[in-house]
């Protein structure tokens, strides 16, 4: 039995429709990440579930719970990574732990907390003087005081350096060496391909796929991104390019100045062509790359959206 499930949600706010149709579950022990771009609905789908805001339409179930039935029972059951404005500056990590304790009637000790966000020797710092990715990991450690089984993250390496994101993917692992379930919403493709069991791309509040990145990755396996640098300047790419837009393998192209991109489902051949025509045009080719399919392609394919990372 899925440990949430989300059927036909429904949320607009005046005459802006935030989320139009969203329905997923999701299976206890695994990191589900939802992507989308800006405004697609991911925020409001999440405070839907935490019950921070209630849906026009459609379900939510936690198991057999439900928020209209059994509030007090999924308040315990979940952790939720308050905005860090929500943090209490003047405090100290560790009293802002122990504050957050109090909300609930059971709690995980502070000090385990604070061994899984590395904040043990920042314990008695206030909070103000955290770093960025220090306050972020208060956030997740803040989620995690009531010991939920089902954890949100929203955004949560968002405006972080590469380290203090690392720093942040590494307790989400650690979150499911536990056994715990977590809900993650990301601006970094790279992110939710490392981490997630399962992706759900969301795209003007509805969901565009969902499947586990190797899956969606593959799904787009037989297309691949060629690009070619033609030493003898801008025309002879705009020549080479109208070639390869001939060949029936080539699904799309784009110039900039001498250097030429083609998706193409068969490289080899494609090239073969291409490699024809150049020689016969006396052009140069400079320097030619394969690249694999990742999970910012699938995302492109199936939104038409460029990635905004
Ligand atoms: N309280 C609100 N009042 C009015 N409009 C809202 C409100 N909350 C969200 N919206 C609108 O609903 C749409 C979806 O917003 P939401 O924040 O859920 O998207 P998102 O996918 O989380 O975006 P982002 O990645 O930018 O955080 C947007 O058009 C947003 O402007």
């Amino acid at each position: 039995m899925p440990v949430l499930e989300v059927l036909h949600l429904k949320k607009s706010f005046g005459g802006v429709t935030a989320v139009e149709d969203i329905s997923f579950s999701v299976e206890a022990g695994e990191v589900f990440t939802i992507i989308g771009p800006n405004g697609a609905g991911k925020t409001t789908t999440l405070e839907m579930i935490e019950g921070l805001q209630s849906p026009d339409a459609g379900q939510i179930q936690f198991g057999s719970l439900s928020w209209s039935k059994n509030s007090e029972q999924i308040k315990v059951t979940i952790g939720v990574q308050p905005q860090s404005g929500a943090l209490f500056d003047l405090l100290t990590v560790e009293e802002n732990l122990d504050l957050f304790a109090t909300f609930y009637p059971k709690s995980r000790p502070a000090a385990e907390v604070l061994e899984m966000i590395s904040l043990t020797d920042q314990r008695n710092k206030q909070v103000k003087k955290l770093s960025g990715g220090q306050r972020q990991r208060l956030a997740i450690g803040l989620a995690m005081i009531n010991d939920p089984t089902l954890i949100f993250l929203d955004e949560p390496t968002t405006g972080l350096d590469p380290q203090a994101r690392r720093n942040i993917w590494d307790i989400i692992l650690k979150l499911k060496e536990l056994g715990k379930t977590t809900i993650l919403t990301t601006h970094y493709m790279e992110e939710a391909e490392k981490l997630s069991d399962r992706v759900c791309i969301v795209d003007q509040g509805k969901v565009v796929t969902l499947d586990t990145p190797a899956a969606l990755i593959d799904r787009l396996t037989k297309e691949r991104e060629v690009r070619l640098s033609m030493l003898d300047g801008e025309a002879a790419a705009i020549e080479t390019e109208k070639v390869a837009l001939l060949h029936p393998a080539v699904v799309r192209t784009n110039r900039e100045g001498s250097s030429l991109q083609l998706w193409t489902t068969q490289p080899e051949d494609t090239l073969y062509e291409l490699f024809g025509f150049t020689k016969d045009r006396g052009f140069r080719v400079e320097q030619i790359s394969i690249r694999e399919m990742s999970l910012e392609d699938v995302f492109i394919a199936f939104t038409g959206k460029e990635w905004r990372d």
